[in-house]
């Protein structure tokens, strides 16, 4: 898990700084109210951050407005007033920072807190429902803390929330409204079928549409309850336990009474008795979070037992016996600069988003699905929007919908391919999901393309017409099908005489003694090109020594390591079919002049052939070893991740030192590897340093 340290929007004069509280004022405006934000949450909580600096050098000049201290930032307010007040929670950002809190809390109640409550931070907006006798009576969002808007029209809609409990009693329940995965792409679908605009997100989309009256459609969305307490009515047996109880206990009546809560849920609430059993449930639910069907955005840790938070008790703006472990953003505003069309292997043409780099979940994203030409149109996106992207974990990154307010009027419409992007043929638009009317043949036609051009097999006289052709008429699925090719069938097509069908069988014929290395880049294996596969080829120097590789074999490759390893390994397992028929139609498989057995340190020509591939990332042809436990700002890091940050910076990951090594990164406890590296003249860097060479590929 990584801890960002939390940056700030610097603010200068106090001209900047009123304009700030306006902007952050606006923006809460629109995020509560369920209009699209211009900011997303990691620039709205920047700029809160900067505004609070600001005031505490400056406390002469804060303005009534400042969000700062306040419920909802003091944007929103509302005419029913709450029992209780409902407030807002306050944040750490690491281990270190929960452990500071959790002291706090037990200096303020002048004991240890024994046990702690850990549940998912849900990602809606705060509802309190008041029951009546059993029967749902009303639904008042949080407001500025003091007092909420009435929502009780949206009763109907929300699933979680019955319309009668399992007892007749009387209770205000506290929870999060939100919208699953599900409902989300439903009401987007019934919304913009209505006419109207996307959805920016479920959260968005929830708060909008808990508050709208009198839509023309119908959307669902989903409670799930995080509190319970006693109300005007309540009997009292009921108001002693909701006020004795422990947080999880209550947790578990209201589930009793027939309302959903995240024990349903792949992220159950649990309860832990050390901050050291707290942060490893953090850590649980932080690695569930991309598998949810619905938004988190931290874990929320609460003393459990109610004597612990009537003692610790509330600030005006929170609560002082419950914190929010805030996760990184899984939802960024940036812009869409291009659309991709892409074929894939069985003729599906599909739209991919190229985005202006942006971090989300730790890694930078510059690419995401727009899934296929009616969603774009659905969400009525155009070239050089904002738009709000998702991504955690390994989900590939989407495009959710445009922040339509934040349009210049110079955004272009987004042009759909006229023709295949591959093949140039006509395109089947007679499902959402488009095809080229070749399907399977349209891979085949490009990929027989690929093997001949100059850089691979190199066949003269072998134009793209032709293989059209060959295609089209049956005779080839895919390259080896070329070099069993008979002058009967080839002189029987169109546009073929005798002389030029000899000339290309015998062009072909020519093909099958070219060197391995450019068999094997004619296969197309993804992440190899022309340098890569000279030197798996001269590396290994038979396509059976390259059958027989695993991943680790594959990393002795210069250049190679563990992501790209893998999928090599995949791709060639993959390609077995292919391969077989070429060695059967008696192609070449071996390389002039290799060793054919791991190659001892890397030539010049191949630390040169690396950088040509990486350009001149800071790790370029750099074997790097990490060892010990990182920390500064690769704290958490697991080995897996160092070493895809290794490779995205250009480097070769490697697990064992050695002659070849070029950097040691040396953590805490790095032990016998770094009495090698010391031993073998290897630079070492402390973890901190290595961050910060490597720091644009975080
Ligand atoms: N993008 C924008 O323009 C914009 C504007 C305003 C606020 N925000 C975002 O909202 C955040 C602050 O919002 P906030 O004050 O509404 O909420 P918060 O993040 O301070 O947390 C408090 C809320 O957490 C919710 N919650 C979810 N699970 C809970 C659980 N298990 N137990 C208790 N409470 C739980 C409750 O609704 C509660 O009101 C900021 O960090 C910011 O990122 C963004
Ligand atoms: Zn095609």
């Amino acid at each position: 898990m990584t801890e960002t340290p939390a940056p700030t929007t610097e603010i200068g004069d106090q001209a900047a700084y009123a304009a700030a509280v306006q902007t952050a004022v606006a923006a809460s405006a629109a995020y509560y109210g369920g209009g699209d934000s211009p900011l997303d949450d990691d620039a709205f909580d920047r700029l809160v951050r900067g505004i609070a600096a600001y005031e505490t050098a400056n406390p002469g000049h804060v303005l009534p407005d400042s969000p700062t201290g306040k419920v909802a930032g003091g944007a929103v307010a509302g005419d029913v007033p709450h029992t209780v007040p409902m407030l807002s929670l306050d944040n750490v950002f690491s281990a270190d920072d929960l452990r500071s809190w959790a002291a706090g809390v037990a200096r303020r109640i002048g004991r240890d807190v024994e046990v702690w409550s850990v549940e998912p931070k849900l990602d809606g907006l705060a509802v309190s429902a008041r029951y009546e006798d059993g029967r749902l009576a009303r639904l008042v969002t949080r407001g500025d803390g003091a007092a909420g808007e009435d929502v009780s029209h949206g009763k109907g809609m929300i699933a979680g929330l019955p319309e009668r409990l399992a007892e007749p009693v009387t209770v205000e329940l506290r929870g999060e409204v939100l919208m699953t995965r599900g409902q989300f792409e439903a009401a987007n679908d019934a919304r913009t079928g209505a006419g109207g605009a996307a959805f920016a997100n479920p959260r968005s989309a929830a708060a909008g549409s808990l508050r709208a009256r009198d839509r023309a459609y119908q959307v669902e969305m989903t409670f799930f309850a995080y509190g319970a307490l006693p109300m005007d009515g309540t009997g009292d047996d009921l108001a002693e336990r909701l006020r004795g109880l422990p947080h999880s206990a209550v947790m578990e009546l209201v589930a009793g009474l027939g309302v959903r809560t995240v024990a349903v849920t792949p992220v159950p609430g649990t309860t832990a008795t050390t901050v050291d059993g707290v942060l490893e449930r953090v850590r649980e639910i932080a690695a569930l979070r991309p598998d949810l069907d619905f938004g988190i955005d931290g874990i929320v840790i609460k003393a459990d037992a109610a004597a612990d938070q009537a003692d610790a008790g509330l600030s005006s703006r929170a609560p002082r016996w419950a914190v929010a472990y805030k996760l990184p953003a899984v939802e960024k505003i940036t812009r869409l600069v291009g659309v991709e069309w892409n074929v894939g292997r069985t003729g599906v043409i599909a739209p991919r988003a190229e985005l202006e780099e942006v971090e989300l979940d730790g890694s930078l994203v510059r690419y995401a699905t727009l899934h296929n030409a009616a969603d774009i149109e659905r969400r009525g996106l155009l070239l050089g929007d904002h738009v709000t992207v998702y991504k955690a974990g390994d989900v590939i990154p989407r495009v959710e919908a445009p922040v339509a307010h934040l349009r210049t009027g110079d955004e272009k419409p987004i042009e759909v391919p006229e023709a295949c992007p591959r093949c140039g043929d006509e395109i089947d638009r007679s499902q959402q999901r488009w095809r080229c009317v070749r399907g399977r043949d349209c891979h085949a036609v490009a990929s027989v393309r690929y093997a001949v051009g100059r850089d691979q097999l190199d066949v003269e006289g072998l134009a793209g017409s032709r293989i059209d052709q060959l295609v089209e008429a049956g005779l080839i699925e895919d390259f080896a099908d070329l070099f069993t090719l008979t002058h009967d069938q080839v002189v029987g097509l169109e546009r073929m005489g005798e002389t030029s069908t000899a000339n290309l069988l015998a062009a072909i014929d020519a093909a099958k003694a070219k060197p391995l290395n450019k068999v094997f880049c004619a296969l197309g294996v993804r992440l190899t090109g022309r340098s890569m596969s000279r030197r798996i080829a001269r590396h290994f120097g038979t396509m059976d020594a390259i059958r027989a590789a695993d991943a680790e074999a594959f990393q002795e490759v210069d250049g190679i390591g563990p992501e790209r390893a893998s999928t090599v390994v995949a791709e060639v397992a993959a390609l077995a079919p292919l391969i077989d028929k070429l060695v059967a139609a008696g192609v070449n498989m071996t390389e002039p002049g290799a060793t054919g057995r791991p190659a001892a340190a890397p030539s010049g020509e191949a630390a040169a052939e690396t950088a040509e591939e990486t350009g001149d990332l800071p790790l370029a042809g750099l074997s790097v070893v990490a060892t010990g436990a990182m920390s500064g700002p690769l704290e958490g890091l697991s080995r897996d991740e160092v070493n895809q940050l290794i490779e995205r910076a250009g480097g070769r990951a490697s697990s064992s030192v050695s002659g070849r090594t070029s950097l040691l990164v040396a953590g805490e406890k790095a032990g016998s590897k770094r009495a090698k590296a010391e031993k073998l003249g290897v630079e070492i860097v402390p973890p901190e340093e290595f961050a910060a060479r490597v720091a644009a590929f975080r």
